[in-house]
């Protein structure tokens, strides 16, 4: 095992990538052949341990975390273990295909790298370094407004991959205009609100110990970096932010995360700045799936934040097929909260999803190995749900239908997180 922050040899960018299911070969071939293995372990039931081995406790905890007694984040679980899995035989699966069209875009990968801020405090290689790899491997990469990187830097990272910009929606109208017109400027296709965090939830794991990165100026550069933001801060203090850090983070988060939410017709401001299609991230009720087909948006995403605002809520993927139901032809639902394995992928995508994005686990991979560790942790997934697929029977994304899941009832404690 290699501590190194290098790319483990047989996995660096090659056509290899687009074959998917090749990682799971070429394991096995690194360790026949006595080449440098992946630093970041296969096992979705071991993936949340080396990774507390692995960072500093404050980065662990935060990323780890969930809000009050973790409620939620358990419900994301069990609700994932109602359904299993009924597979098809002798059926023509070979040459398996992961192509999924959203709002008129083909994209290589069901999966997308959801947005997580403040990247810089579980590794150096933050965004950009993640934006990068998942450009490598066709994985859509989704930018948080609370990153460590700029619109700009991780635009430059990415390069020609795909790449979507995900709004923590200011209070100041010129603030949140100025970050979309940067977004599109820099390629960003698709616009993704995010309605569940105006506020920090109770997260009892960063407040006994005090921590909150973004205080400190961690995961506000898209504010220290933004024109109108800067000219305001200037005007006020007489500085540049990054001159009077502590106030001007003040300032940033009072404007972001102030307490005081959006309302529905609000909506019409984003659209009126957005040419392009809009997603509402936290949506867990189907009126609320209802209300925003009403306002004209594109796009759902049903997650409730991984389990890390409201506590005691219902787990996401219960709440999927009725929403599904609601408005699934009449926009795009995606989902989220609480996906560990490839079957997990499987489920979201046979209840309706049409495509899932992945939090926790590329954190931890990018906090055990930098950006190859987060990559190992996506090829993973992609390799798990690759060779999940075939030997469920089915041939491509369209295949995960309802048929094949069936909802039951077991009981009991065991040991895997399935
Ligand atoms: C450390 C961390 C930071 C996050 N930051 C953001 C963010 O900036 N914007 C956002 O919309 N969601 C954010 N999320 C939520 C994720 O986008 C996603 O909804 C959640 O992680 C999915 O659940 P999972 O971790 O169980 O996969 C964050 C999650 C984590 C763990
Ligand atoms: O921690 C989070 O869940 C999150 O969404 C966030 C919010 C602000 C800054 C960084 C992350």
């Amino acid at each position: 095992m290699s501590s190194t922050n290098e790319a483990p040899r047989g996995f660096q960018g090659s056509e290899e990538h687009r074959k998917y299911g090749a990682f799971q070969n070429e394991l096995y071939k690194a360790g026949m052949f006595a080449q440098r293995l992946p630093i970041v372990t296969t096992d979705p039931n071991k993936l949340e341990e080396q990774a507390r081995s692995k960072m500093a406790l404050t980065s662990f905890n935060y990323v780890s975390g969930g809000a009050g007694e973790g409620s939620t984040m358990d419900a994301n679980r069990l609700a994932f273990r109602q359904w299993k899995m009924v597979p098809r035989m002798l059926r023509p699966t070979s040459g398996r295909d992961f192509k999924v069209n959203l709002f008129g875009e083909t994209y290589d990968s069901p999966i997308l790298m959801a947005p997580i801020g403040v990247q810089q405090i579980f590794h150096q290689d933050k965004e950009t370094g993640v934006a990068e790899v998942c450009a490598e491997i066709g994985v859509p990469y989704i930018l948080s407004t609370a990153s460590s990187s700029s619109i700009e830097e991780v635009a430059q990272a990415s390069g020609n991959g795909p790449r979507w910009y995900q709004l923590y929606w200011p209070q100041s109208d010129d603030i949140t205009i100025s970050l979309l017109e940067r977004a599109k400027a820099n390629g960003y296709k698709v616009l993704v609100v995010t309605l569940d965090t105006w506020a920090m939830a109770w997260r009892p794991a960063d407040l006994d110990q005090g921590y909150v990165p973004f205080f400190k100026g961690v995961g506000n550069t898209n504010g220290f970096t933004d024109p109108v933001f800067r000219e305001k801060f200037q005007k006020k203090y007489g500085a540049a932010p990054e001159e009077k850090a502590l106030e001007a983070s003040a300032e940033w988060i009072g404007d972001v995360f102030s307490g005081a939410p959006h309302t529905w017709d609000h909506i019409a401001l984003l659209k009126k700045h957005w040419d392009g299609p809009i997603v509402l991230k936290g949506i867990q009720h189907p009126d609320d799936a209802r209300l925003a087909v009403e306002h004209g948006c594109d796009g759902i995403i049903v997650s409730n934040h991984g389990g890390r605002q409201l506590d005691g809520a219902i787990g996401s993927l219960e709440m999927l097929p009725e929403i599904v139901e609601a408005v699934g032809d009449k926009c795009t639902v995606l989902f989220d909260s609480g996906i560990r394995t490839g079957v997990d992928i499987i489920k979201a995508l046979s209840l309706g999803a049409k495509a899932v994005l992945i939090g926790r686990p590329v954190v931890y991979g990018l906090g055990i190995g930098g950006k190859y560790g987060a990559k190992q942790v996506l090829q993973g997934l992609l390799a798990d749900l690759d060779q999940s697929m075939g030997l469920a029977g089915i041939p491509d994304i369209a295949g995960c239908n309802r048929s094949m899941v069936r909802r039951v009832q077991y009981g009991g404690d065991l040991k895997s997180s399935n």
